[in-house]
């Protein structure tokens, strides 16, 4: 096959190839974005696969970084665009990153191209648009299959964060799982657990993102995948349930989680040993705890004005749309009206603080002064105050002595 047309990504990236092959070396564009290009889908990268070795690309091109010279892999930067290259080689690059030793480089595409993952992503585009295939993956992405390249088990034992990939792309594309690859990911689904599990959570969280998560999931049970994941080897059931949920629109990585979390029943304390089990971040731990209590305020209908003040927007917004999933949704007009008319949206905006409550207002510093400050937000957020300094400062004095 041969696209006559390859999209705007490529007109930068031609002449980067030409100038390998002016140097006598072959040059392909492979990975996703070949197969990316084919399906009309955006690209976000173009690797470059050759059979030059690091120290020739560099020999060739003024501007490159030293990304992974050990596994084969130079970017070439060329107009403020860096080109991932990486030398004909076999899977053992993808395998064990701490291990260098375990790469080998090979003399011809097609050795390359045999231990790629699947045959989607087992294709090679030349300079010119010719499309090299030689293991059916034109075929597969017409009939939406994901299928290994020759043996599944072999490719799993290569890299078993492969079978991840796979339930990822079947989510990813909405594509099904070839039925001999579905096999070997069920028999070599154990080998998951020695992977990085930071590697894992990368191919969890695009499968959530996916465009058809439910599918991707359903594998991802059905193989016994879940049992090697964090936290969730005893969570076949609420997993399962997420399955009859057609209403997918998640939108980011914080919604993703905040969705597992919530469906998983997990309280806030548990929510942190879960997320840091999976090695999330800690911003994304903060950002869906946040989340979770709004989910149940939706979910009970007792999502009031004080929820809202303390969670904020965003996490508003977020858990809406996991609510979403459920049915429990609010419309997003509305529920950002009653956002927005909130009498004030952070403490900051407030017209007193702990220091005029002692200065102006005669508190005792304390914890007495907390409770209080505490109370009159509350107050001004439900809208039972006035957010007014003299307001505030009268009421304060009247808690200080009913508390006394
Ligand atoms: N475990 C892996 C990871 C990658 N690859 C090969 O390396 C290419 C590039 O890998 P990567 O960028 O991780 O994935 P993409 O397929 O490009 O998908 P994405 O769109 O997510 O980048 C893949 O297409 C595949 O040919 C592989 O064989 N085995
Ligand atoms: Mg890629």
């Amino acid at each position: 096959m041969k696209i006559d047309k390859l999209p705007a990504i490529f007109a930068p990236a031609r002449p980067v190839l030409q100038k390998i092959e002016q140097a006598g070396f072959e040059a392909y564009f492979v990975g996703g974005c070949v197969r990316d290009t084919i399906l009309g889908d955006p690209i976000h990268d173009i690797d470059i696969a050759t059979s030059a070795y690091p120290s020739e690309i560099k020999a060739i091109f003024k501007r490159t970084v030293d990304t992974g010279i050990v596994h084969g892999t130079v970017m070439i930067l060329d107009h403020g665009t860096g080109y991932e290259t990486t030398t004909f080689r076999t899977e053992s690059g993808y395998q064990d990153y701490r291990r260098p030793d375990s790469v080998t480089f090979v003399r011809s595409l097609a050795e390359d191209l045999k231990r790629r993952d699947f045959t989607i992503n087992a294709l090679a585009l030349r300079e010119n648009g010719e499309v090299i295939d030689l293991f059916d993956g034109l075929a597969d992405l017409d009939r939406h299959l994901i299928r290994a390249v020759g043996d599944p088990n072999e490719r799993f034992h290569e890299d078993a964060l492969r079978m991840m990939r796979a339930v990822r792309f079947a989510s990813k594309l909405d594509f099904v799982i070839d039925q001999p690859t579905l096999a070997g990911i069920r028999e070599n689904a154990p080998l998951l657990s020695k992977i990085a599990v930071e590697r894992i959570q990368v191919e969890f969280e695009k499968l959530l993102l996916g465009q058809r998560p439910v599918s991707g999931l359903k594998d991802f049970i059905d193989t016994g995948l879940y049992r090697y994941c964090p936290g969730l080897v005893d969570q076949e059931a609420a997993l399962s349930q997420l399955l009859v949920l057609n209403n997918w629109q998640l939108e980011n990585a914080q919604q993703a989680w905040a969705m597992l979390c919530f469906q998983l029943g997990l309280s806030n304390k548990q929510v942190a040993g879960f997320l840091k089990r999976w090695k999330t971040s800690n911003d994304l731990i903060r950002q869906v705890k946040r989340i979770i209590p709004l989910v149940a305020g939706l979910r009970d209908k007792s999502l009031d004005a004080m929820a809202m003040f303390a969670g904020g927007w965003d996490a508003l917004h977020d858990a809406n749309q996991v609510a979403k999933l459920y049915g429990w949704a609010e419309e997003d007009p509305v529920l950002e009206k009653r956002y927005q008319t909130l009498p004030i949206k952070s403490s900051n905006e407030l017209t007193i603080d702990g220091r005029s409550l002692m200065a102006d207002g005669g508190i005792k510093p304390g914890p007495q002064l907390g409770r209080i400050l505490n109370d009159l937000t509350t107050a001004v957020v439900e809208g039972r105050l006035a957010n007014n300094r003299d307001t505030l400062l009268t009421a304060a004095r009247t808690l200080a002595e009913e508390k006394g």
